[in-house]
């Protein structure tokens, strides 16, 4: 039986991945006009959007917290930002809506998602995604180096120095897969799970493609950051 063990240096990465992931929540405001503001569409909508902006912010400072990421090339840091956002806004809203947020909460925001001029279509994969996340039970560690990985993932458009962003993830999925052998001794074939979710994840992308399309053509407005992530308007 190899023995597993993490070393001290990669444990020194896991705390700092961990608090930069911890360290940015959506703020108390978002979350408590989530239960108080009416259910029009177009508040819905108003409201994603705020979470959304917000969601794009704690992005930003998450990311610039990942060790070597911001002595990657300007460029490829801007690249592997807009090329993953939308990826690490799943993640995290599937684990915002999974496990963190309150009992109540959790209905209401489901609620405001499927009144928000969203198409059916695009709600199954979303909430199927949701709960195949909530169903792997994640430790917070893992939750953190998962996001990680989705961002330092190399091969995203535009993106230069593949090498330099594939050394870095390289050693975020080497810790994830020794960290899923300790947290999970009984299934060998968790860190393949989690890596699975990954696949499934890229799906997302396309239909989130299509939610922005959707959402424009009946002139919803989104706001700067918005549409600076997504070069959209
Ligand atoms: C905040 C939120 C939470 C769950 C579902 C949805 C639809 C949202 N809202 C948006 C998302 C988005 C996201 F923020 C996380 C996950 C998946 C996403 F579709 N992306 C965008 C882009 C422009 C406007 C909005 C309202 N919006």
């Amino acid at each position: 039986k190899e023995k597993i063990e993490i070393t001290k240096e990669q444990q020194a990465l896991m705390k700092i991945i961990l608090d930069a992931y911890n360290r940015h929540q959506i703020p108390q405001d978002v979350a408590k006009k989530l239960l108080q503001d009416q259910y029009s569409a177009e508040e819905n909508f108003l409201l994603l959007t705020e979470m959304a902006t917000s969601q794009v912010q704690v992005l930003v400072e998450f990311t610039k917290n990942i060790p070597g990421f911001l002595s990657l090339d300007h460029e490829d840091q801007i690249a592997l930002l807009k090329g993953s956002a939308v990826e690490a806004m799943f993640l995290r809203s599937a684990q915002v809506f999974s496990r963190k947020m309150p009992k109540g909460h959790t209905e209401v925001l489901e609620a405001r998602i499927r009144k928000s001029g969203i198409s059916e279509e695009f709600m199954t994969p979303m909430f199927n995604f949701y709960k195949s996340i909530g169903e792997l039970h994640m430790v917070q560690e893992e939750q953190a180096l998962l996001t990680a990985i989705t961002i330092l993932t190399p091969d995203r458009p535009h993106v230069k120095d593949q090498h330099a962003v594939e050394r870095l993830q390289e050693s975020m999925l080497d810790v994830l897969r020794k960290l899923c052998a300790l947290q999970h001794p009984q299934e060998p074939q968790y860190f393949a799970r989690l890596l699975g979710r990954l696949t499934e994840l890229r799906t997302l992308n396309h239909y989130h493609t299509e939610m922005l399309t959707s959402w424009r053509m009946n002139d919803h407005k989104f706001t700067p950051l918005l549409c600076e992530i997504w070069d959209v308007q």
